[in-house]
């Protein structure tokens, strides 16, 4: 028995990695009978005597299972932020870090067309960006996006991990891939065609080996509208309230109107950033009005 990652799945095959193969696998009968149906990412046990003759045996159980990709045992989300075109937004990019948080996927912040900026505005958004970074998030941050050891820092961090690139329409996420790969053996052109075919359907996704990085053809999506998580839960998703809790008055709070709260004496200080505390607010009363606290 062997174990490793689906790579690729294709019309009832699975393409697992294995000690540097891929093995073609079956799954068995029963998997169907259990309603587990494999998806790319997952870890799973097969058997083997060829690489072309292999089943698969059991679905380890998942970290985390993303719908589009569809996906499962995400890592790393590199979220590719336009600095301009379109313009940066700050609240689109903490829903997504909220979202990347609650799944448990560490976000990598990846700005793109910085290139484009005027010296006042590189100056602004290079400040956010370290705002970002003092947050606890890895941040790439350069005049020239595709500089050569910013690529190579970026693979460095992505080594052995298995990726997404999310980020909105015209971000630059196929872009970067591109960089990324430039040697790939798809050309090119197929790589951004697969980018744009995954933009409205459920298509299917492989994981591309990059330089050791597992990452997936296909971009991710979040929801950036809907809130699964409770208000409850939402000051753990902000990693710099989440350090500074033990340091309020009252267990569990959420740094709203509560006395002697931490979060609020550090945003008064500006030790934290005002942007960031003002989305965990239009958060809070969004998650508040989409789920009334029947339950409590
Ligand atoms: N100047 C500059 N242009 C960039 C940069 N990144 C991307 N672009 C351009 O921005 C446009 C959109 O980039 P894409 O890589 O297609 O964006 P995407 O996120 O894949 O977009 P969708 O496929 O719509 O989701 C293209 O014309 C790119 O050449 C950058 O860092 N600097
Ligand atoms: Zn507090």
């Amino acid at each position: 028995m062997k174990t490793g990652i689906i790579q690729q799945s294709l019309s009832g095959f699975y393409d697992v990695l294995a000690d540097g193969k891929i093995y073609r696998t079956r799954g068995r009968g029963n998997f169907r009978a259990k309603k587990i149906k494999p998806v790319v990412g997952d870890r799973v046990e097969f058997s083997a005597t060829t690489t072309s003759d292999g089943y698969l045996l059991k679905v380890l159980d998942r970290r985390n299972q993303l719908v589009r990709p569809p996906i499962a045992n995400v890592d790393v989300a590199v979220v590719v932020t336009a600095a301009t075109q379109p313009a940066f937004s700050a609240n689109l990019l903490d829903r997504q870090l909220v979202g990347l948080e609650e799944q448990g996927i560490t976000p990598v912040i990846f700005f793109s067309k910085v290139d484009l900026l005027s010296m006042t505005a590189l100056a602004d958004l290079q400040t956010i960006a370290d705002g970002y970074r003092q947050v606890g998030y890895q941040v790439f941050f350069n005049r020239d996006p595709f500089a050569a050891d910013q690529l190579a820092a970026l693979k460095d961090s992505l080594r052995g991990q298995v990726v997404t690139m999310m980020g909105q329409t015209g971000a630059g996420k196929s872009t970067l891939l591109n960089h990324l790969a430039p040697d790939l053996n798809l050309a090119t052109g197929e790589i951004s065609q697969a980018l744009k075919r995954g933009r409205h359907t459920t298509r299917k996704v492989s994981l591309l080996d990059i330089d050791g990085a597992l990452i997936a053809d296909t971009p991710g999506f979040s929801s950036y509208e809907t809130f699964t998580m409770t208000v409850e839960e939402l000051p753990q998703l902000f990693p710099e309230m989440r350090r500074l809790a033990s340091g309020c008055k009252f267990r569990g709070c959420l740094h709203l109107k509560e006395p002697q709260c931490a979060v609020k004496n550090a945003l008064e200080h500006g030790i934290i950033m005002k942007s960031r505390y003002d989305d965990y607010v239009q958060f809070h009363d969004l998650i508040a009005s989409q789920k009334p606290n029947y339950k409590k």
